[in-house]
């Protein structure tokens, strides 16, 4: 599997009788997929010849579906000055939230909410805690 596509030579496989896509830097002959895919051959002829990385991780599709991927690889993307940028981060490339988005930004919120919230209800305990001390055993 070592063949090389420029973006002109995907974009020249741009219909339902040879179809190809790129996802991720690596090229896919859907070809033979289209009619099997799932979420319908519309959305592959929309992106067929062009990057559809985005439109492929958008959806959010499972482990099986980029498993049904790897047969249809036929090369890999040969980029030249003037492409387009990836559309999406290739994985392991970037920061782990940047891969996933919004979702994954508020996730870590949330954890920095419950973390500090549970930092301060600590801080609360100890300061009564010490209160109760100072103010001795007298009561
Ligand atoms: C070209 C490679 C692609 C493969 C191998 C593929 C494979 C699959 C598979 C196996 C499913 C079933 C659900 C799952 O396992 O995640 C699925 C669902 C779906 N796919 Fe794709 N897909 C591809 C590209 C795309 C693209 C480019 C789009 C959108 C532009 C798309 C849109 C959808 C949608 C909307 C569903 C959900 C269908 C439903 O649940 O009714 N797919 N795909």
């Amino acid at each position: 599997m070592s063949a090389e596509f420029t973006y002109q030579d995907v974009a020249e496989h741009n219909t339902k009788k040879d179809l190809y896509v790129v996802i991720h830097d690596k090229v896919y002959d859907i070809t033979k997929f289209v009619d099997e895919h799932p979420g319908g051959e519309e959305v592959l002829l929309d992106v067929g010849g062009q990057d559809s990385t985005e439109a492929f991780e958008d959806v959010g599709h499972s482990d099986e579906a980029r498993e049904a991927l790897e047969p249809l690889l036929v090369g890999t993307l040969k980029r030249q000055a003037g492409d387009p940028k990836p559309k999406a981060p290739l994985p392991g490339s970037l920061a782990p939230a940047a891969q996933t988005g919004t979702a994954t930004g508020l996730g870590v919120g949330l954890y920095a909410v419950l973390v500090l919230g549970g930092v301060a209800a600590f801080a609360a305990y100890q300061y009564l805690q010490a209160q109760q001390a100072a103010a001795g055993p007298s009561a």
